[in-house]
């Protein structure tokens, strides 16, 4: 497509040279790739067109970024571009030159005009999608690329959400049923597209032509490769239209090697593939209730639970803050604890703190330990919106100590997480395994540290949202050994079925138990009683 280059040298040297203060991703990941990443002539051209400078009003931010994407759409100019315009403007509300969109230099006044149809809002929710699966290929998790689908429409951004989910739930075996229709494995970009339409169109139900249409528009629009390859993303689609039966013969995708390697070794590879099942079918949405009034079914342990996709904003008693969210399996650690009014209980690793809620809500005196402010921030504004109190500390709990000998300690100990791969199904894709010893280490240090600071005869609640023994059952094995005189407690609490407890005294939770329910996340949780005599 022709396009005037304007005369503007000297702000593309200004925004090459200049980094982002942006992180691609999230304001967490301190150390993203900036603005200096982005492809120097899209980004070129995406300045070209916005070149008439002039404030954003906060208002209007997002239809100036659906304005800036859809004339580097017509420029051919794809993600980077995409994610260069957006950033771009953010600058501008940090208080660098803004830049709004000049449509008679564009010279698409039409197009621009346009309004958005209920299609172009789908196709943004799966642009969005594409853009989170491309922060999960460079390794982010879902939540640190959050900020790439902000510019889309909250219901755009959730749709966004689910779509990247439901592909990573099964990319693996989506790439089986692909690989023998590629002559050879295309670009990651391409590979995106076919996998995100496969799974629309063989686990979500999207109707062939509507998932091929947008695909290859997708690829169209994903530049000048993406364009060649537009013919084949067309071909390849249309046979895995018809390929219903060769999906349902491929088993769920299959946990990486560092993890099912533990899993089968101690429950056998039958529970290993409930598992995996289990991971695919993803989680339904479980709630904490306050008191009496919540939403949802009862579940016997005490939780309540929703459908999958359910907007939690929209339940009753959310602005009450007569429940929060938090999975089943979660919310046991509490519940064995069976804390008391008036007891003085430490919440060791807190944040985001439905685990301080509970403690909170059945009125001990609580001191909420994390070793991150930003997400302390976060449970001190679950505390506000449910009415509890809690004392906040962000200390590293390796170094804090109250002032008198606690009743009891709940620590839910940083771990590998491998116990909620059905909410975050790209961990697997993101992790390898890799620095387990040393989480291992610190778990350790946290409980003996942890039972230092009970008084003779307080209770240790030690739980790990993991799948691996390593983080739990050995853990338990490793300071009943190092600690003569601490005693294991049946991890008693209603709902809990004997069968969840280890020979050993633990309770082993995992996604697959309550199959007919919707399961639950994986954890381990051992109650310990300190011995009563003073060491
Ligand atoms: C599994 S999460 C805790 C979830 C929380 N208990 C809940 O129920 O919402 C682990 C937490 O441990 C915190 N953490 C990691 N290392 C820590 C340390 N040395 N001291 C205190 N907190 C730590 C992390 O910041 C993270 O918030």
């Amino acid at each position: 497509m022709a396009s005037k280059r304007p005369a503007h040298p000297r702000s593309r040297i200004r925004q090459r040279a200049r980094p982002s203060p942006f992180s691609k991703y999230s304001a967490d990941r301190a150390q993203g790739p900036g603005i200096s990443e982005i492809d120097a002539d899209a980004l070129f051209l995406v300045i070209a067109i916005a070149h008439r400078l002039g404030p954003v009003a906060p208002a209007q931010f997002d239809r100036q970024v659906q304005r800036l994407r859809l004339a580097a759409a017509l420029f051919g100019l794809g993600q980077r571009a995409l994610c260069g315009g957006r950033q771009i403007l953010a600058v501008g509300h940090g208080g660098f030159p803004c830049f709004a969109l000049d449509e008679v230099n564009l010279g698409k006044r039409q197009a621009l005009n346009k309004t958005r149809t209920q299609g172009q809002a789908r196709d943004g929710a799966r642009s969005g999608a594409l853009r989170l699966l491309a922060a999960v290929d460079d390794g982010a998790t879902l939540d640190e690329a959050g900020a790439l689908t902000d510019r889309l429409a909250p219901a755009e951004r959730a749709r966004a959400r689910r779509l990247a989910l439901e592909v990573l739930r099964r990319a693996d075996r989506v790439d089986l049923l692909l690989a023998p229709m590629l002559a050879r494995r295309p670009r990651p970009e391409i590979m995106r597209i076919l996998r995100l339409a496969a799974v629309e169109m063989l686990a979500l139900g999207e109707a062939p032509h509507g998932a091929v249409n947008a695909a290859v528009a997708l690829a169209r629009a994903s530049g000048r490769k993406g364009q060649a390859a537009a013919g084949m993303v067309n071909a390849v689609l249309r046979k895995i239209a018809g390929a219903a039966e060769a999906w349902a013969r491929l088993s769920p995708q299959k946990m990486p090697f560092w993890l099912r390697a533990p899993v089968v070794a101690a429950w056998g590879e039958d529970a290993a593939r409930a598992i995996e099942a289990a991971h695919e079918a993803g989680a339904v949405l479980d709630l904490t209730p306050k008191g009496a009034d919540c939403p949802g079914e009862a579940l016997p342990t005490g939780s309540h639970r929703l459908p999958a996709g359910t907007r939690v904003s929209a339940l009753p008693g959310y602005a009450e803050g007569d429940w929060w969210v938090q999975d089943a399996a979660a919310a046991l650690a509490v519940r064995v604890l069976d804390p008391q009014p008036g007891e003085r209980v430490a919440d060791l690793c807190a944040a985001p703190g439905g685990k301080t809620l509970q403690l909170a809500a059945a009125g001990a005196e609580v001191t909420a330990v994390d070793i991150s402010e930003l997400r302390l921030a976060r449970v001190a504004e679950n505390l506000a919106r449910c009415g509890l109190q809690a004392r906040l500390v962000a200390a590293d709990a390796l170094d804090w100590r109250p002032d008198q000998p606690l009743d009891a300690v709940l620590l839910d100990a940083p771990c590998s997480a491998t116990g909620t791969i059905r909410r975050h199904p790209e961990l697997p894709r993101i992790r390898d395994g890799a620095g387990l010893a040393e989480l291992t280490g610190l778990q350790a240090r946290l409980i003996d540290h942890a039972l230092d600071l009970l008084k003779p005869g307080g209770r240790l609640i030690y739980a790990t949202c993991s799948l691996l023994p390593a983080e739990g059952e050995d853990q338990l094995a490793a300071v009943l050994a190092r600690h003569p005189g601490l005693v294991v407690e049946p991890p008693r609490a209603p709902g809990v079925e004997p069968d969840w407890i280890t020979p050993q005294g633990g309770l082993r939770l995992r996604p697959d138990l309550w199959p007919e329910r919707g399961g639950m996340d994986g954890f381990f949780i051992a109650r310990l009683r300190k011995s009563a005599e003073r060491t």
